[in-house]
């Protein structure tokens, strides 16, 4: 589980620019192509990894010995132990370094290898191949740097086993050193596809031997299992990491979807001064000049800091701070209804700031809407020329919250979106009103065409989880979930608009006149994976939208976003931290606890 205790919404932390695999090989290359060798940086890297290892442990172990905790790992004996399971490609090549270094500092290493023929060592192992020179495979020119890395260990006499000769023996996990630090070299960015079975049963191995041992695992680079460009998991086997190395640049894949539960803290150790590598690159004919300019820009942009506000100017008005018409909460007949989705929506624009409510909802909801937020105003759903009349007074309309998917309601979502184009207002589309898009999209209405082109140059925000994502683009949701990053790409070049797309680590995409920008907001916590809590982001988007005292960058969707993540989490921690007080932990955790969270975060925000 992501230790997600960032409570400082405005703390001085810089965004992080994040990258694909491809990019990050892409950054290797252009340094390569300045004369640097690939293998001494491979050693940089392991060198700079160990030293990061023998911190990282030395700091634990003196926090654990502090701490009454008896499952965290605290041992004082020495020589301490590390255990690093490698695969065949570069990052097994650093992981035999890292067993290298580690031994010559002291450590008692055994290194695991995963995917190695029972030969691979004889052809491989200098001391071997030197006695046997026509072996056939020893050719200098298939030396490749995780051979050479190899090697290296080997000439040192690391102690190594292959996972294959273990794990058919029942004792297994006494065949295995029980370190004090867990290390896995098994993939980094190469992974592109399941691992296979033997990798699987290796990583699983790995995490059992971790737990078992109440010992730290270090992945590096990546946890095995994770993809880079993703943040995908395969059937949910992935190394456990409590911390990654993360080599050249920040992966995309560690913040988002999977990445968030298996990454673990994450440590940079950037190696080579990439974008100067890169501008030079540029220069150069031989390198085309895509490639280039691909590796540039990152895919992403890691926010785990909201912008700071300005406090009110005293002498203002409610009409100072716009007027949002929250438009949902339908009772289709003989339903329940879900009025719910346009208070819960309501109540959170008021807390944002929003000077003005009016909730347009089924007349049904009306007393219960009064009697939870009596400061909002009310009109009957239905009433199709008098919230016409009502948008052309609003600064915002947020729109779908619990509006109904049949067809009167998709005759009201046409009409009421019609009218906030025609009037020129801000609009925010959520949950059924997504759905409706989709219908309409795949009828090719004309709404579609008419929203794009409005959204050039008005502020139109949607706000999908995967599930409508995957309707909006008539894609599976495990297509949408394989590539979250493409996904938000398409939805925004179909529709126009500022999206974000939901989730652990969610995605916001704007529109800017010299292009898009796509932000990953690290923060928010799986308490808020409960109904209604869609809703309430919807309303602190629009309540952030209708205030136009605040700054562009203060009314932003990305803002929006962090504040109803930070807002999250803020419940979540005082319930950590603070054992004798009667708060809300992430079980439990409900849509109507956050308005008062979210009031919390936007006075935190005020410099
Ligand atoms: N270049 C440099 O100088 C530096 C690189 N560095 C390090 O290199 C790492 C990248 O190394 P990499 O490109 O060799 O990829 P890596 O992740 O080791 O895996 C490739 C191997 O895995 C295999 N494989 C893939 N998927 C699989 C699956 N599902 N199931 C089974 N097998 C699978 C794949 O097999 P193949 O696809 O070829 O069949 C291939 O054998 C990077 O993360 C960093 O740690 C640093 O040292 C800094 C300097
Ligand atoms: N595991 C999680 N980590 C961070 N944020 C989450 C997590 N699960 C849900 N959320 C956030 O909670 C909200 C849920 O929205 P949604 O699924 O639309 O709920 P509903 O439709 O019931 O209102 C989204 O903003 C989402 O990003």
């Amino acid at each position: 589980m992501r230790n997600n205790t960032n409570l400082l919404p405005i703390k001085n932390t810089k965004p992080i620019a994040l990258y694909n695999s491809k990019q990050v090989y892409a950054m290797e290359q252009a340094w390569f192509s300045q004369g640097y060798d690939s293998f001494g940086l491979m050693k940089q890297a392991a060198w700079q990894m160990t030293q990061q290892i023998e911190q990282i442990y030395e700091q634990r172990n003196v926090s654990a010995s502090h701490s009454t905790n008896t499952n965290i790992y605290h041992r004082s004996a020495y020589p301490r132990q590390a255990s690093i399971w490698v695969g065949k490609g570069n990052n097994g090549g650093d992981g035999w370094l890292i067993a290298y270094y580690l031994q010559q500092a002291g450590w008692q290493v055994e290194v695991i290898t995963v995917g190695f023929s029972e030969n691979y060592f004889d052809l491989h192992d200098q001391s071997v191949t030197s006695k046997t020179p026509n072996n056939g495979d020893s050719d200098s020119s298939n030396i490749t740097d995780s051979i050479k890395a190899l090697q290296i260990a080997l000439a040192s006499s690391c102690h190594y086993q292959r996972f294959e000769d273990i794990v058919s023996h029942d004792d297994a996990d006494k065949r295995v050193l029980p370190a004090d630090i867990y290390i896995d070299a098994l993939f980094g960015i190469g992974l592109d596809r399941a691992p296979e079975v033997v990798y699987k049963s290796a990583i699983k191995a790995f995490n059992n031997f971790t737990q078992q041992n109440n010992a730290l695992a270090i992945a590096v680079d990546i946890p095995s299992g994770l993809v880079a460009s993703t943040g995908e998991v395969f059937e949910r086997i992935a190394i456990q990491a409590d911390v990654t190395l993360c080599l050249i640049a920040r992966k995309f894949g560690l913040h988002t979807k999977d990445g968030t539960d298996y990454s673990g803290d994450i440590v940079d150790i950037p190696l080579i001064p990439y974008q100067m590598a890169l501008q030079q690159t540029a220069s150069n004919d031989t390198i085309p000049e895509k490639n280039a300019s691909q590796a540039f820009g990152p895919v992403a942009t890691l926010l785990t800091a909201a912008h700071s506000m300005k406090p009110r100017r005293q002498n203002s008005y409610k009409g100072s701070y716009g007027h949002v018409l929250v438009i949902g909460g339908n009772r289709i007949d003989g339903s329940q209804g879900m009025g719910g989705a346009a208070i819960l929506s309501a109540a959170s624009t008021m807390a944002t700031g929003a000077g003005k409510i009016t909730v347009a909802c089924h007349e049904a909801f009306h007393g219960s809407l009064l009697t939870s937020l009596p400061d909002a105003m009310t009109i009957n759903l239905h009433d199709a020329s008098g919230v016409r009349d009502l948008i052309k007074q609003a600064s915002v309309v947020a729109i779908g919250m619990g509006l109904g998917r049949d067809e009167k309601a998709n005759a009201l979502f046409i009409d009421y979106v019609q009218a906030a184009i025609e009037s020129e207002k801000s609009i925010v589309i959520d949950a059924d009103g997504l759905y409706h898009l989709a219908s309409l999209h795949m009828g090719n209405h004309e709404l579609i065409t008419e929203l794009r082109e409005y959204s050039t140059n008005h502020r139109v925000c949607l706000t999908p989880h995967s599930g409508e994502a995957a309707r909006l683009l008539d894609q599976k949701i495990s297509k949408i979930e394989s590539n979250r990053l493409q996904a938000i790409k398409q939805c925004a070049a179909t529709y126009g608009g500022d999206w974000v797309l939901k989730g652990a680590g969610s995605l916001v995409l704007e529109q800017e006149k010299g292009g898009e920008n796509v932000y990953v907001c690290n923060v928010g916590n799986a308490g808020m994976a409960t109904a209604g809590m869609g809703d309430v982001l919807s309303g602190v988007t629009a309540g952030l939208l209708a205030q136009q005292d605040l700054s562009a960058e203060v009314r932003s969707l990305h803002q929006a976003v962090l504040i109803h993540g930070f807002a999250g989490d803020v419940l979540v921690s005082q319930a950590n931290n603070n054992t004798n007080t009667l708060l809300v932990g992430q079980r439990g955790l409900q849509a109507q606890d956050m308005p008062a969270a979210i009031r919390h975060v936007m006075q935190l925000m005020i410099v």
